[in-house]
């Protein structure tokens, strides 16, 4: 029996618009373990958001997955067929979307949008789901009597609090949430994440974190994959991860966000330039370009996804140098302006 909850192995998925193929998901390869909560990072682009959504087959109509399998529980969620795919939804894998207020409808009161899943989807009686619901709010510390309240009335961090109800209603194995506390100032960030951590040893539920601040991934989650232009380029335990990075798109993003236990203090170094256009990605590595450390190697050849240590894989031509490139990392002039 696996360990993993999820096995993701050689995914791709690809947008189709006018004229163009951009491949938003390149081969990505990664593991999520059973009751462990593991971070998708990487910046704006890099086809988090795609993947994430790929994990409940809700993804656009013009996006395709074009290779690959997401072995979830023993079952490949790629070639799923579309009625069972439909039985996963909420009850093994739920969904917290990028922000709250498009999971929650302005026009139904909270209790109503909770019904939805509890009745129509988990098939409860009218008392079951109001019992539940009542659990659900006290779960994530709401008062009950809030239930009858529309989206409007709670703050942004209540809101994502609700949306965070919602998709523990049906206890769920996986719960897939994109940048949950991104719109948020620092202090709400941590409680909510402190209470998806409480809620995740309690419950004993995986959850894959989306989101471009590395310090939340440093923050919450046991596990994190780092994301560049479509391609997963470091994976390893987050201590580790943070530590010893292997890859210097690791490193610099280390250097360009706040720590959030500290309420950010220190200097940031921004990593310079911007990601590929994934309608022509270059043909050697993709990071090439902005890396400090690139070689005409690097630039011509595309570096594979491999093993270093247990439990630590890496594309990066360079990473058996990553001691001394650490050390250059560190130093905010290794990352001027790039030609
Ligand atoms: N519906 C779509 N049609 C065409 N291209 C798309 C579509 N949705 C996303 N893309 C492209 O796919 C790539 C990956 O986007 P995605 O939203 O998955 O990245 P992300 O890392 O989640 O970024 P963000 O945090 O900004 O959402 C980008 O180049 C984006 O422009």
């Amino acid at each position: 029996m696996s360990d993993n909850l999820l096995s993701v192995k050689d995914l791709s998925i690809a947008y189709t618009v006018p004229g163009v193929d951009i491949v938003a998901v390149s081969r990505a390869t990664f593991d999520v373990p059973k009751g462990s909560i593991v971070g998708l990072v990487g910046e704006s682009g890099c086809g988090k958001t795609t993947m994430a959504r790929a994990f409940t087959r809700i993804i656009s109509d013009n996006a395709k997955i074009t290779g690959g399998s997401m072995m979830f529980d023993g079952q490949d969620l790629v070639s799923l067929p579309e009625k069972a795919m439909n039985a996963l939804r909420w009850r093994d894998i739920a969904f917290v979307p990028q922000s709250a207020m498009n999971s929650l409808d302005p026009v139904y009161r909270v209790e109503y949008q909770l019904n939805e899943v509890l009745r129509g989807r988990g098939g409860m009686n009218r008392a079951q789901a109001r019992a539940r619901a009542v659990e659900l709010f006290e779960m994530v510390g709401i008062e009950a009597n809030r239930l009858r309240d529309f989206p409007h009335q709670f703050s942004g961090g209540m809101r994502q609090r609700v949306a965070i109800a919602l998709a523990l209603a049906l206890n769920p194995k996986l719960i897939v949430a994109d940048e949950p506390v991104t719109a948020l100032d620092v202090i709400v960030q941590r409680q909510i994440l402190d209470q998806m951590r409480d809620l995740q040893r309690e419950l004993g539920i995986s959850i894959i974190m989306v989101t471009h601040d590395i310090s939340v991934v440093a923050y919450i989650c046991d596990r994190t994959v780092v994301m560049y232009a479509g391609e997963v380029v470091e994976d390893c335990d987050t201590a580790t991860l943070l530590s010893e990075p292997l890859h210097p798109y690791t490193m610099g993003l280390k250097n360009a966000f706040p720590d959030i236990a500290s309420a950010g203090s220190g200097t940031l170094t921004p990593i310079s330039g911007a990601p590929p256009d994934l309608a022509s990605p270059p043909s050697g590595c993709r990071f090439a370009a902005r890396c400090p450390f690139a070689t005409d190697h690097c630039r011509a050849v595309s570096p594979q996804l491999e093993i270093l240590a247990p439990g630590h894989s890496v594309a990066c031509h360079r990473a058996h140098e990553a001691p001394q490139l650490r050390e250059q990392a560190a130093q905010p002039q290794t990352w001027g302006e790039l030609v």
